[in-house]
């Protein structure tokens, strides 16, 4: 009973959550504070009084006060549940939410509560002490990477999240990538300790062998697996035990104080130890970076070089904090989410290590100086308000009930109304400050991804800006434009199907919501396939396509069907060849006129792109103008978008315009035209190879089902690279082609008693032999 009611009291607050699929329901429930300046005792929360801060602190705080921080790591190893804890901490929910229950506020989609798993990244706001943190839970599955890159950039620091009991896993190691692509300062929190097989130390090895990276040991465990109860703080040597209360183990209750020798002498000299080696590691860090003072260094060398057990905390946190954020070595913590130890020390360790926006540097703030320069970074369609765009401002001030202009859509957009996320509900406010995230209603056309900038004025004078920083160099707009964006790189994707609506009307219903879906998800591709005037699908793997086909159903009541999920082939080409072509054609009075002559040739050795490089000889460039050069451009790059034997993108190939005679009135289009057939005939000529696409595949399994797992992947045409021992199981990494993952988990879950788990991702993509390439070119044409 007592638990009916807790998920009643959950279920009631979800209502009044960001949900998309909750619509007009929502909106008879849903409370949207409003703050202003001059009034702010608009309270109404659903929260008891003295649960929630005070609204004087939501409208903006110091930037030194905010921390934009992502959580990260491999599937299932607890984020949602961490954040969960995290919030209730610092007093915006007033129960636990429980992923097994599917009532976590940040799991909100319908289809991140039955699955368990986090597929859109949530952002939430919250204070802890005298910070905001704007938190945001990022997926662990690789079919949702995309969504975890584009988070990253939003983000000033990150915590990585480990089950302690596997260490570093497949996904981890995809996130890690990322972060360092991003240069994100980073705290590890050991996640899971109370599991059976949790162990601190094979953790910290992992860490620091998958990752390479040094970890800062900043506690250490008391008791592991069932009897794991606490931690003791190595920077301040003060032990912290939680301590059940009779009728409720939330996690609240716990006793901090100063370990002394005589509680336990081996844990005291064990955090002694730790201690004099955390120091250790961080004096020689700080002398190795020149351009950081080494003050710490110092003391430790003078005045404190006999005992560093007198170094002050503060000292110590402050060093540690440097070295942190120039990504020179992580901090490591450790807890139990699900069994509510650890989580406050670790929210106390994101303020004191992880940096605040004005301590990350951003070359393009230069170019706004004080104007409004704010980045798109997540889009939530709410049948009721419309889009509800995720913002972080980097310069500048975003005001409700404002004009914005948006560089990538080169429009201008009218903003009503600036929400901040508070947890599970939304709270108006009056302006969003340098370094703070908000959700903006209003915003009809601005995309994930998208620049938004005060006017068209500004975005002209900070391009002008950008191409003077670039030493004077003659720029195109295009590359002015990339270098103020900065957008998300987004893999091809690697699966694709047809989609039909259950009857001709409903196909604009189904467009609709496939453009919706598109603006919330760049890694969703939709295309119409030019012979049968059917729409195409396109997704990073079958959850992503499943997740959207379910999602279209759910939000915007359309039954579709899909048709067999399909690979992404690529096509390349096997030699050079040279062609010349002759568009000539009258409209009208005009005469259209074009020879156009090409070269292509195989690019070998570099990462596989899909944008042609494109040269010209000499002899055209001298003469060429600049605007038919665009033309050009396109021309090549369409004939690259559908390869000429299957229709697949082609990759891995220079092209050289050899000779180019255009006459005088003939329009840009022709000349796109002309090249294109140009192109496609040089591809048929130079002669064409399918590449199909191979898997990185890991997969975890006890030694009893390792022998079936491995017979089952060499009938996949899978090549085991190598067998690692994790824990009492066994890692297999190898490659497979995609073509052979089909239905893969169904089969490993009855290979091996759902004891195995696996993860694939994107490797590369490798030729097909001769015979598997007729075998396909048969099975496209219908012939098998
Ligand atoms: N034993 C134990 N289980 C935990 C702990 N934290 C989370 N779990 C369980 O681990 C499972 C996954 O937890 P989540 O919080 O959904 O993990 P996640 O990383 O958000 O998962 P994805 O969003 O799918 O990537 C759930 O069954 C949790 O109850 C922990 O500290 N100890």
């Amino acid at each position: 009973m007592l638990r009916i009611m807790r998920k009643f009291l959950v279920n009631t607050l979800k209502s009044s959550s960001l949900c998309n699929e909750h619509v007009c329901f929502r909106k008879t429930k849903m409370r949207v504070i409003s703050v202003t300046q001059q009034n702010c005792s608009l309270r109404n929360y659903s929260s008891p009084p003295g649960d929630v801060k005070s609204l004087r602190s939501v409208i903006n705080p110091h930037i030194s006060r905010i921390r934009n921080i992502g959580i990260m790591a491999h599937i299932d190893a607890g984020k949602t549940t961490t954040t969960e804890r995290m919030l209730y901490y610092s007093g915006y929910i007033r129960t636990l939410g429980d992923v097994d229950d599917g009532d976590t506020v940040t799991d909100f989609m319908v289809q991140e509560r039955e699955r368990g798993i986090t597929i859109q990244s949530a952002a939430v706001t919250f204070d802890w002490k005298d910070y905001r943190i704007n938190l945001i839970d990022t997926p662990g599955h690789v079919d949702f990477t995309v969504e975890v890159e584009r988070c990253l950039r939003v983000l000033d620091g990150a915590v990585a999240v480990f089950d302690a009991s596997a260490g570093v896993e497949a996904q981890t190691l995809t996130v890690w990538r990322q972060a360092d692509k991003h240069q994100i300062p980073r705290i590890c929190f050991l996640n899971k300790m109370d599991k059976n097989r949790a162990s601190f130390t094979y953790a910290v090895e992992s860490i620091k062998q998958k990752l390479k990276t040094k970890p800062l040991l900043l506690q250490l465990p008391i008791g592991e697996a069932k009897t794991f109860r606490g931690l003791v703080d190595i920077v301040t040597k003060e032990q912290i035990i939680w301590k059940p209360t009779s009728d409720l183990d939330d996690g609240k209750n716990f006793e901090q104080k100063l370990l002394l020798e005589a509680d336990d002498p081996n844990l005291f000299q064990e955090v002694q130890d730790a201690r004099n080696t955390l120091i250790e590691q961080v004096k020689t860090i700080l002398l190795k970076i020149a351009d950081l003072d080494d003050e710490f260094a110092e003391l430790v060398l003078g005045d404190y070089s006999e005992t560093f057990d007198l170094i002050p905390a503060d000292k110590l946190q402050s060093a540690i904090r440097r070295v942190t954020l120039a990504q020179k070595a992580v901090p490591v913590v450790c807890g139990s989410a699900l069994k509510n130890k650890g989580v406050q020390p670790l929210l106390d360790a994101i303020t004191m290590y992880l940096p605040a926006p004005n301590e990350r540097s951003y070359e393009f703030l230069q170019w706004y100086k004080d104007d409004l320069c704010a980045l798109a970074f997540k889009v939530l369609h709410d049948k009721c308000r419309g889009p509800l765009v995720f913002v972080r401002v980097y310069s500048g001030s975003l005001k409700p009930q404002s004009a914005v202009y948006n560089i990538n859509r080169s429009c201008t957009e009218r903003m009503s109304r600036l929400l901040l996320p508070f947890a599970d509900q939304q709270i108006e406010i009056p302006s969003l400050m340098p370094g703070n995230i908000a959700v903006t209603v209003g915003l009809k056309q601005s995309a994930t991804g998208d620049t938004i900038v005060s006017s068209k004025a500004s975005a002209v004078a900070a391009a002008r800006q950008a191409g003077r920083d670039a030493g004077g160099e003659k720029r195109s707009t295009s590359d002015v434009d990339s270098l103020l964006l900065a957008g998300v790189e987004i893999p091809d994707p690697v699966f694709f199907c047809t989609i039909e609506p259950p009857s001709i009307a409903k196909q604009q219903d189904l467009d609709n919501a496939l453009s919706c879906l598109q603006r919330e998800d760049p890694s969703l591709k939709v295309k119409l396939d030019p012979d049968t005037g059917q729409t195409i699908l396109c997704g990073m793997g079958e959850l992503h396509i499943e997740i959207i086909h379910d999602r279209i159903k759910r939000e915007y009541g359309i039954e579709t069907y899909l048709g067999p999920l399909q690979i992404a082939y690529r096509e390349t080409i096997l030699n050079a060849a040279q062609t010349i072509d002759t568009l000539d054609k009258t409209v009208g009075d005009k005469r259209h006129f074009v020879t156009a002559e090409l070269e292509v040739r195989p690019r070998l050795g570099e990462r596989a792109t899909t944008k042609p490089v494109i040269a010209y000889a000499a002899s055209v460039i001298e003469v060429l103008p600049k605007e038919l050069q665009g033309a050009i451009e396109n021309g090549i790059m369409n004939s690259c978008i559908q390869g000429p034997l299957l229709g697949f993108p082609v990759q891995d190939i220079d092209v050289t315009v050899q000779s180019l005679t255009v006459h005088p009135d003939t329009s840009h289009t022709m000349v796109s035209a002309c090249v294109s057939r140009c192109m496609q005939k040089a591809l048929k000529k130079a002669g064409i190879q399918i590449l199909e696409p191979l898997m990185n595949l890991e997969i975890t399994v006890s030694e009893d089902h390792l022998s079936a797992a491995l017979a089952d992947l060499a009938q996949r045409r899978g090549s085991v690279q190598e067998i690692q021992t994790r824990q009492d199981n066994r890692v297999v990494i190898a490659v497979v082609p995609l073509a052979e993952t089909m239905g893969y988990s169904t089969v490993l879950r009855s290979l091996t008693s759902g004891s195995a788990t696996f993860t694939l991702e994107l490797a590369s993509y490798q030729a097909l032999n001769s015979q598997e390439q007729s075998a396909l070119l048969q099975r496209r044409m219908g012939l098998v």
